[in-house]
């Protein structure tokens, strides 16, 4: 045994662990309300609802339930939003022009939300998959590689129409090159100069994905396709740190990583070298397997759910989406 100052037996690690009042006193990170965006699924007509089979307790909604489910978030100290919508077929088409109908379903539900809860804030999505009838996030030329210019152009016409049905912060989620600097200019050259732009910056060609593609219609579009040619390698992480300064330097607001648990270690990276507002998603997949195993009883689903997401927060992010979010925020308000 040593009996040196500064080691054992002086220095015993579990006398701070010992009780829960200084258990609690040296807790470095907390899951708050404040640390979530809630990811929706909107759908046309009203009073509908419809099940997501691969995301047990998360459902498509019209936007007349859509609106109470905000008022909802808004009780329960959620700051904000992020719509998916869930296009018609018949609305698809290869030049996705459905991504900025002024009176498509992403905008009037964004008109509805702020009219009736303007305290929380709305998100939206900018990127082609829900509107393009092949799936893909962006424009595609006849050998069926997704053409990068042509797409950022449409891109920037759909986050303008967001931006004028009153959306407080656009998200492009599509990676093409250069889009966050396109869009940041046009929604500066139309007074949109408070318009937030959270660029999903570090976004990888996940399998994570899967499930979200199921609830927005994209899967069987999508033919087995993958997205590889945009989306980052999993294999990678200082492209990531690339990824985001350029976004950064474009003029995002708020960056994003995309998928959560897998990619931890590059949300830590992103906020140790750029400081800046930094949210992590925690995908459909990732909901899909905690759901899964609670479900069967093989896990304390709410235990390893806050586990989760606080494992997030200790990693450096600033926020999290995560279809978990109303229940989160239920669970912290009553434990
Ligand atoms: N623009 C597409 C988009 N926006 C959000 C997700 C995935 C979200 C999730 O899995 O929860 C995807 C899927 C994809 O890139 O294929
Ligand atoms: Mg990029």
């Amino acid at each position: 045994m040593s009996h040196f100052p500064g080691m054992y037996p002086y220095t015993r690690m579990r006398r701070m662990r010992r009780d829960d009042f200084s258990r609690r006193l040296m807790r470095e990170n907390v899951l708050t309300a404040n640390d979530l965006i809630w990811p929706v699924f909107v759908l046309e007509g009203a009073n509908t609802r419809e099940a997501i089979p691969s995301m047990p307790g998360v459902e498509r909604v019209s936007i007349d339930l859509l609106v109470q489910e905000a008022e909802a978030a808004a009780k329960l100290g959620i700051p904000a939003m992020a719509l998916f919508p869930v296009t018609p077929q018949e609305a698809k088409s290869d030049k996705a022009e459905e991504a900025w109908n002024p009176d498509g379903l992403a905008q009037r539900a964004v008109r509805a939300l702020k009219a009736a809860v303007p305290e929380v804030g709305v998100i939206t999505d900018v990127a082609l998959d829900p509107f393009t009838s092949h799936g893909q996030d962006g424009l595609m030329d006849e050998n069926g590689y997704i053409l990068n210019d042509e797409t950022v152009h449409a891109l920037v016409k759909q986050a303008l129409s967001h931006a004028e049905a009153g959306a407080d912060v656009v998200a492009p989620s599509d990676m093409m090159d250069g889009r966050i600097g396109e869009i940041r200019d046009v929604l500066e050259q139309h007074g949109h100069v408070g318009t937030r732009i959270l660029a999903y910056s570090a976004k990888y060609a996940s399998s994570f994905y899967g499930p979200f593609r199921d609830a927005v219609g994209s899967a069987a579009n999508l033919k087995g396709g993958n997205k590889y040619s945009y989306q980052m390698d999993p294999a990678n992480s200082d492209e990531a740190l690339r990824e985001v300064a350029l976004d950064l330097q474009e003029g995002a607001d708020m960056v994003m990583v995309k998928p959560g648990m897998p990619y931890l270690d590059i949300v830590r990276r992103i906020k140790d070298e750029f400081k800046a507002p930094t949210y992590v998603y925690h995908v459909s997949g990732e909901y899909a397997m905690l759901k899964a195993a609670g479900m069967n009883g093989w896990i304390n689903e709410k235990a390893c759910v806050l586990e989760a997401l606080l494992g997030m927060k200790r990693a450096g992010a600033d926020g999290i989406l995560t279809y978990y979010a109303k229940q989160v925020a239920d669970w912290l308000r009553n434990p």
